[in-house]
């Protein structure tokens, strides 16, 4: 079960505006959600003291919401509180857990909720920054980073089509079959924790955060990723993450499918030449020795897959800002990703 919140507030102490607003925070909720109806079980209303025009709950009923339980309670009043606002409490029949819970804060009623509300644009969601870009570009690094000095959660969506490639490459799943991935994707009880040392990826209970990132792995997820099924599974539990939560996601389609609404978009590349020697030398740190070559080759034919994919292929979002990192460190592109945020949160 989990407790989905909201808040919203109205003009006038009318029937009409009462009921009108309920339904608009309803809608939201159950959209940002994806909820099912026949997935609600209950709903708590809350009226401020001064809202006396119509119940809450009936804009629920003409919304279809016709088997779960209503209730309408009075509002504490405290000095001084937010006049003319409706409360919600939506308890869904979700094992989601609470975190995946995407609360709904509306006109006024945002400002109590200041940590998920962020500017006009945002509209009461969460800050997000959505890097894209192909492989090698720095995308997890400047993230990272970016996230640190932002004291977010930095969400890797690149680790969640790796986690899948590495159960399926280690159930003997077809990698070409769609269907057969999607059906792995539900069994595989992948999950994504955010804790003080960054994200770590789970398949069920056993931690693979280190695993994944073999080259193997990489260049299986680039495979699993060009199957719609498996897409759009992943997707809609991206966005849950960033419907509750200020986040700095990477990836290849965040710009332009998850986050379509983020609040700021940012584009990484670097010459496939600088992006194959930043591979080379991350893996001699390792002490593996790999021909500079071949790893361009590898980097341009994921490059390629990823480009070329019918569904969601890796493109600079139309409001996206390009940012070419050939020339320089990762501690610059993050003041610049920085500073490209200061500029559209003004
Ligand atoms: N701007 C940069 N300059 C130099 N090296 C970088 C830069 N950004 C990232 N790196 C290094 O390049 C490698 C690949 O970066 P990574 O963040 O994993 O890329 P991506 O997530 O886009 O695949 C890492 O070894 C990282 O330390
Ligand atoms: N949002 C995302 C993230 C990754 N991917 C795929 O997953 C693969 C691995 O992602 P990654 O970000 O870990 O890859 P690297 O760039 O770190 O090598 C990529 O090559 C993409 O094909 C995707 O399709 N969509």
């Amino acid at each position: 079960m989990i407790a989905i919140r909201g808040a919203i507030t109205v003009d006038a102490n009318t029937r009409e505006a009462i009921l009108q607003e309920t339904e608009a925070l309803l809608k939201e909720i159950l959209e940002r959600n994806s909820l099912e109806r026949e997935e609600i079980v209950g709903i708590n209303f809350t009226a401020t003291r001064d809202l006396t025009a119509a119940y809450p709950a009936v804009a629920a009923r003409s919304l279809g919401l016709v088997d779960c339980s209503l209730m309408c309670f009075q509002e504490m009043h405290v000095e001084n509180s937010l006049p003319m606002c409706i409360r919600a409490m939506v308890l869904v029949e979700r094992q989601t857990g609470q975190k995946s819970a995407a609360h709904v804060y509306m006109k006024e009623a945002r400002r109590l909720r200041p940590d998920l509300a962020s500017g006009e644009a945002g509209a009461g969601r969460p800050l997000a920054v959505a890097i894209d870009g192909p492989a090698g570009a720095g995308k997890s690094t400047v993230a990272k980073g970016v996230a640190k000095r932002l004291g977010i959660i930095y969400v890797d969506t690149g680790a969640m089509y790796r986690a899948l490639a590495l159960h399926c490459m280690e159930q003997g799943v077809d990698l070409e079959d769609g269907e057969a991935l999607a059906k792995a994707l539900d069994r595989s009880g992948i999950r994504l924790e955010h804790g003080s040392d960054g994200q770590r990826v789970f398949l069920g209970e056993r931690d693979v955060t280190e695993e994944i990132r073999r080259e193997d792995v990489g260049n299986n997820a680039s495979r699993v990723s060009v199957h719609p099924d498996v897409r759009e599974k992943m997707v809609e539990m991206q966005q849950r993450i960033a419907g509750s939560q200020a986040v700095v996601m990477d990836g290849r389609d965040i710009g332009t499918h998850v986050l379509p609404d983020a609040t700021l978009k940012v584009y990484l590349t670097a010459s496939s030449l600088v992006r194959a020697q930043r591979r080379h030398l991350e893996l001699q740190a390792k002490g593996m020795e790999r021909r500079l070559d071949l790893l361009v080759e590898e980097i341009e034919e994921r490059d390629r897959r990823d480009m070329e994919r019918e569904h969601a292929p890796l493109r600079q979002a139309e409001d996206a800002v390009l940012l070419d990192a050939s020339d320089l460190d990762a501690e610059q592109v993050v003041e610049r990703v920085l500073s490209l945020l200061e500029r559209v949160e003004a």
